[in-house]
């Protein structure tokens, strides 16, 4: 070990310089590349993504946040409920840029770095909301909401279905309980006007894992 700092963002990534990684992306390629770069050097620095997670952002965080994509509208307002650092809303933005993208996040810190990537990206369909999504309901609405790693599906239905208008669709990226978590979200489901909830296995590239995906139509104005 010579100790010498990869030339490459994130070379010690097996998918960095990948070209089916930038193929898959296409268009959206500058942009979703220039968020890795960010991630993996100021990312990493503000505590925004772990230090264990560099190696891996392809595969488990931007692939997998694009694995969203085939499931949302081509156009309209889309919601990313509890952004983060900014998955998968600053992906989506990037591969649907005819759709206004709302990153809805509580913690300053995380808006003030999905404004800063926003800007550096130059994503001007961006629009970063502080707020939690109870705080909102009633003043903003999308025709999609999407959603990692926020919350179980039945809190996530209170937070996410009062946000979409009625035949707005909820997309929540989920792990290998998602068929577990739409029964036991059932009943909540109902009760905010969510419609028969599909659990779809959702491929980006070959070699890395599918991911699954829950996408629910709000029908009717819910009962609150
Ligand atoms: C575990 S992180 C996941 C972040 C990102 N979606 C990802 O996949 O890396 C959950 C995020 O949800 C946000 N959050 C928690 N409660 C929320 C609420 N009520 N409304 C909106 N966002 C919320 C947190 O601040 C946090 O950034």
């Amino acid at each position: 070990m010579t100790g010498e700092a990869p030339e490459v963002a994130g070379a010690d990534d097996p998918l960095t310089g990948d070209p089916a990684v930038t193929e898959f992306f296409g268009d959206a390629w500058p942009a979703v590349a220039r968020f890795h770069s960010m991630l993996v050097d100021e990312g990493v620095l503000r505590g925004l993504v772990g230090p264990r997670e560099v190696t891996r952002l392809w595969s488990r965080h931007l692939l997998n946040s694009a694995a969203v994509v085939p499931f949302l509208p081509e156009r309209g307002r889309i919601i990313d409920l509890g952004s983060g650092a900014g998955l998968p809303g600053i992906v989506v933005a990037a591969m649907r840029p005819e759709c206004e993208v709302v990153l809805l996040e509580p913690m300053e810190r995380r808006t003030d770095w999905l404004t800063e990537v926003a800007t550096q990206l130059t994503l001007d369909n961006v629009t970063v909301e502080r707020n939690r999504a109870q705080d909102v309901h009633g003043r903003l609405v999308g025709d999609a909401v999407t959603a990692r790693a926020v919350a179980a599906l039945d809190k996530l239905y209170r937070m996410a279905l009062p946000l979409l208008r009625p035949g707005g669709v909820l997309v929540a990226l989920k792990g290998d309980k998602a068929e577990q978590e739409v029964q036991d979200a059932k009943h909540v489901g109902k009760k905010w006007g969510a419609g028969v909830a599909e659990v779809a296995l959702a491929s980006t590239i070959a070699g890395v894992e599918p991911t699954r995906v829950v996408r629910v139509v709000r029908e009717v104005a819910g009962v609150r």
